[in-house]
């Protein structure tokens, strides 16, 4: 990769932290932030600009006064949207996000062309399906974030039941990124124990249910939905992205065949690279988790046939 530009729409609570976050981490040239609401953009580039001062690695931060100004970027972040308050469903957001998205992507295609797009409004896996139908891109080049917020969230309940092994827990969350999501217990590792060998089950699905609501539990407390945990998370696949470095990170993808479903977007495990999901890997399921998994799918089926009954796609 020649340049590293990196660029964000939608430059609230998600979007300014992941800027701040990659800002920090020194991975790119350039990041350029766009926000509709007037002055957002700006202040907050200005904000992020002058806190460069103190990180290893020098980025510029610019805002752009128009979605042209988002220009030949290498990665798009896709934040713009409206977040769920109160006791609001991710699927509240269905409608009005999906037409934000819209007029964003409309905008990415015309100005990004060759940009990897990581999408991160919510309903995230919905969303991340109608980039696919409208963009028509090879689908490495989509990819919603979720997993790796997930997982993170799973590796703070395993630390907080141990108290022990923080930042050497392995964890999979597959499905949706919503209420049928599946933190994968069997698969987690903490310094290559198997978790099953030093927690009950009784533990682990209290991990697994505060994992599945770990998103609501912020709305619950901050009356608006989390930023930090996922401005992190979006900062480590853009990293992953940049530096080509292989990582495998649980991400929203069109499946094409793939643990038997095609023309839906959900979270699998995939390699991240410098073409984006580089690969899928198909991890064996057993049948209680397949079981999951064909519920998660349907519920984000439900979401594209409303879109779809709102003749949303042409
Ligand atoms: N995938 C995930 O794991 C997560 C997803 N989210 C989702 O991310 C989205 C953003 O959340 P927050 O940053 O907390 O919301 P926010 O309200 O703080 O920021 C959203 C920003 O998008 C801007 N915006 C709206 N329409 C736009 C357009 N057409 N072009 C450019 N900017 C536009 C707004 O002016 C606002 O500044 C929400 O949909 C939220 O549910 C939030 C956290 C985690
Ligand atoms: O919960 C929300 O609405 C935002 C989100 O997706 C998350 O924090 O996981």
């Amino acid at each position: 990769m020649t340049k590293r530009k990196v660029g964000i729409i939608g430059a609230g609570a998600v979007g300014a932290t992941a800027a701040y976050s990659l800002s920090m981490m020194g991975v790119c040239g350039e990041i350029v932030l766009f926000d509709i609401a007037e002055g957002v953009a700006k202040g907050k580039a200005i904000d992020i600009g002058q806190s460069v001062h103190y990180a290893p690695v020098s980025t510029i931060v610019t805002a752009a006064e128009s979605p042209a100004d988002v220009n030949d970027c290498d990665i798009v972040v896709i934040t713009a949207g409206v977040p769920r308050k109160g006791d609001m469903t991710r699927e509240d957001l269905l409608m009005i996000n999906a037409k934000i998205m819209k007029s964003v992507v409309e905008d990415v295609m015309k100005y990004s062309p060759d940009a990897v797009i990581i999408c991160v409004s919510n309903p995230l896996d919905v969303m991340s399906y109608v980039i696919h139908r409208m963009t028509g891109w090879e689908r490495n080049r989509i990819i919603g974030m979720a997993g790796a917020l997930d997982g993170a969230r799973m590796a703070y309940q395993i630390y907080n039941k141990l108290g022990y092994g923080a930042g050497q827990t392995g964890t999979l969350v597959i499905g949706d990124h919503g209420q049928h999501m599946i933190p994968l217990p069997h698969k987690v590792q903490v310094g290559s124990v198997n978790t099953l060998e030093l927690l009950s089950k009784e533990e682990m699905e209290e991990i697994i249910e505060r994992t599945r609501n770990g998103g609501a539990e912020i709305v619950k407390h901050l009356g608006t939905s989390g930023y930090y945990a996922p401005g992190r998370a979006i900062a480590y696949m853009v990293e992953a992205i940049l530096n080509d470095s292989k990582v495998v990170v649980a991400s929203s993808v069109l499946l094409e065949g793939e643990y038997g479903y095609s023309d839906v977007s959900v979270g699998v495990p995939v390699v991240l690279g410098k073409h984006g999901a580089e690969k899928i890997i198909e991890i064996e399921l057993d049948d209680a988790t397949r079981e999951k998994f064909k519920t998660s799918v349907e519920s984000i089926r439900e979401g594209i046939d409303i879109l779809k009954a709102n003749k949303f796609f042409d």
